[in-house]
């Protein structure tokens, strides 16, 4: 009998350095019991310290709601593995990167291990099959890559070995969403796994660009930041990681080395380790680009590179689009993941960028994946053409969202969840126009209510997305549609606000009817602060919900109030306790979707078209509607119910 998730009572890390510290950490927030095993008491000591300071930290930042001292008793240690591992569910290793040391650990973890318990393997280079070979139950051994630090990263590679079951790797998923991680998927044991493949060429051919002197270290960061909205450019990513380890993985995997990379490892010159990389940190600052260094650069050389890599990854059944592009976005910071980016820029570019550097160069690292060139011939080459990496929209009407998440439940709740964690739920404009697609297109007499809420419980969101903001022309800024479809949508909308609620976010919550908050999220216009003030109606509707005086403190001072002072000033519906957060929205909830839904409408309508309206005005459209409702069904069963003493239902005719 394989294990379940709820079988798991106990875990065991091997390892208390910084990854293995970090994982012991997550593991115990996630309300674990684990023990952190190392081999001498001193490593041991010194992780737990960190772990104490980091809880510490954690807490005064208000990032966690639990008590460290709580945290910290569900953390034993240990030295001797035979106890360790002796009554635990769930070892996870995170030993230094050395196969054999690994496969020496896992043959200990065979004898002293319950038969029941799983293995599995911190890694971010090293093959599972090979690791799980030391063991006699490869099938409960898989690879669970975390990003360093643990604490701090939200994305975990669960990844199969050969032998691994379907079973155990489920088994990892949902433990690493239980913990509050994210799992992607790595279905095989490709070397890399997802993200260390795709982010392979964002390097590599950055540097033979550079070797061939086709643009300089500091034009291609300058381009891959500030044209593209990478969080680093290559080089500067490169001297930050260390020049050699991508060497190593290179030589390692029989490519070819670009000459600059030679040339820097050569002379030692290994990035900010040894005071010297691209950039120079002894002597000099560091980066020296600047935002208008990057004209001119082909950015397509390496997108398209980065793209061919991820269409690898998937003709091999290695990984979904998703799972590539939430690992990329997650794992790396890469602002959109590069299948919906190469959707938007179109299969054929890339093909056709892929063919041309390979007709120049005749490098193998150029011959497009067949899986692309296949998608072109069949004409699927992208959100143009309907189709591409993702789905938008074919005949059968459906779609694939990559920002939000929603549910259309059977009570006519539509549930919809701005899903950019790693940016705080920040919106760009693939968030904007996905909200408003799906509004424009559920159909309407299948919803009672729609709820927004924000994934994670950071922010319900940090604002519209800074990071897209350099280089817009204003013509290009078009936000209005996404707030008024809000605003306009014929049915009731909650915000369900859990963390902070910032500029644009703070917008869209205006723009909805409702509005519910945990007691420790903050409201605030912090456009001001930008040079700017806020676009998607925050003037317009702060000024008429509040009195003047505040709407301006709001806007001018830019400063955050909490929800205490949100609710008092009649920004919000209700501050609520954490623990009763989504018990209170689902009353709110209840009454919507029960409620008569063309009254509903009809109120929402009259409330929002009359507040802009003079009075006499307002009444006319109220007086119309009013009229109009007592011809309803629901006015029927309505009354019926008021006289049978029941609980009326309503069908919105
Ligand atoms: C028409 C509408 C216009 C607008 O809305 S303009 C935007 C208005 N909003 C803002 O100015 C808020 C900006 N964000 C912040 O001030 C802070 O964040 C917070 C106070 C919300 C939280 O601060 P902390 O707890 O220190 O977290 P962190 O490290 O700053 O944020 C975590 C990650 O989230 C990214 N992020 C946060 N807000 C945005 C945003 N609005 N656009 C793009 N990214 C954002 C960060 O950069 C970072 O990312 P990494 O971990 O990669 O460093």
């Amino acid at each position: 009998m394989s294990l379940e998730l709820e079988d798991v009572d106990h875990v065991t890390v091997l390892g208390a350095g910084s990854m293995g510290h970090g994982i012991t950490e997550v593991v115990a927030l996630g309300g674990y019991d684990v023990t952190m095993r190392d081999i001498e008491e001193e490593i041991v000591e010194d992780g737990y310290q960190d772990i104490e300071w980091s809880l510490e930290k954690l807490s005064e930042k208000g990032r966690i709601d639990q008590d460290p001292e709580a945290v910290l008793g569900r953390i034993s240690t240990a030295v001797d593995l035979e106890s360790a591992v002796a009554d635990t569910d769930l070892v996870i290793e995170a030993a230094p990167e050395k196969l054999d040391l690994k496969r020496d650990i896992y043959a200990d973890l065979e004898e002293f291990a319950p038969d029941h318990t799983v293995f599995a393997s911190n890694t971010s280079s090293l093959p599972i099959t090979q690791i799980a070979e030391a063991t006699d139950r490869p099938e409960q051994v898989v690879g669970t890559h975390y990003f360093n630090p643990p604490v701090k990263m939200d994305l975990v590679e669960v990844i199969y070995g050969e032998g691994t079951s379907d079973e155990t790797a489920e088994l990892a998923y949902e433990f690493v969403e239980d913990i509050d991680k994210t799992p992607i998927y790595v279905r095989k044991d490709v070397r890399g796994f997802v993200v260390n493949t795709v982010l392979g060429p964002f390097g590599d051919e950055a540097a033979w660009m550079a070797s061939e002197g086709v643009a300089t270290v500091e034009a291609i960061d300058a381009a891959m930041v500030h044209q593209r909205g990478y969080p680093m450019g290559p080089f500067e990513l490169s001297d930050m990681t260390g020049i050699d380890i991508g060497y190593d993985v290179a030589k390692e995997a029989g490519r070819e080395v670009a000459p600059i990379v030679e040339e820097k490892v050569e002379n030692e010159h290994l990035g900010r380790k040894t005071g010297k990389g691209y950039y120079d940190y002894e002597d000099g600052d560091g980066t020296t680009y600047e935002p208008g260094d990057g004209e001119g650069v082909d950015t397509l050389r390496i997108e398209a590179r980065i793209v061919n890599r991820a269409a690898y990854l998937i003709r091999e059944d290695v990984a979904t689009p998703d799972a590539i592009d939430t690992g990329m976005r997650l794992g790396t910071g890469f602002p959109e993941g590069p299948c919906r980016r190469a959707d938007k820029i179109g299969l054929d570019t890339i093909v056709e960028k892929l063919r041309d550097l390979h007709e120049e160069y005749s490098a193998e690292r150029y011959e497009p994946d067949p899986w692309l060139v296949e998608k072109v011939e069949a004409g699927e080459t992208g959100e143009d053409a309907g189709s591409g990496f993702y789905d938008y929209g074919g005949e059968d009407g459906t779609r694939d969202y990559t920002t939000i998440d929603h549910e259309l439940h059977d009570n006519g709740l539509l549930e919809i969840e701005l899903d950019r964690p790693s940016r705080m739920n920040a919106l760009n404009d693939d968030l904007m126009e996905e909200t408003v697609h799906l509004l424009d297109s559920v159909d309407v007499d299948e919803v009672r209510a729609v709820t927004f809420e924000g994934n994670g419980d950071r922010a319900f969101s940090a604002g519209a997305d800074i990071t897209g903001f350099s280089g817009v022309a204003p013509h290009e800024v078009e936000v209005t549609e996404f707030f008024e479809t809000v605003n306009d949508f014929p049915r009731p909308t909650l915000a369900k606000i859990d963390g902070f609620c910032l500029g644009g976010g703070h917008e869209l919550a205006m723009a909805c009817d409702l509005r519910v908050a945990t007691e420790d999220s903050e409201f605030g216009f912090p456009e001001i602060n930008l040079g700017l003030i806020p676009g998607g109606g925050g003037t317009q509707r702060a000024i008429r919900m509040l009195p003047e005086a505040r709407a301006k403190e709001l806007v001018f001072r830019g400063n955050r109030i909490s929800a205490e002072r949100a609710h008092k000033w009649g920004l919000i519906n209700c501050a609520v306790d954490s623990e009763e957060f989504e018990e209170i929205c689902q009353e709110f909830v209840d009454d919507l979707v029960n409620g008569p839904p063309i009254a509903l409408r009809k109120a929402k309508q009259v409330m929002n078209r009359g507040a802009d309206e003079n009075m006499a005005a307002g009444l006319e459209m109220e007086s119309q509607a009013f009229g109009l409702l007592l011809t309803t069904d629901d006015m029927e069963e309505g009354a019926m119910a008021f006289m049978g003493d029941r609980e009326p239902e309503f069908e919105g005719k």
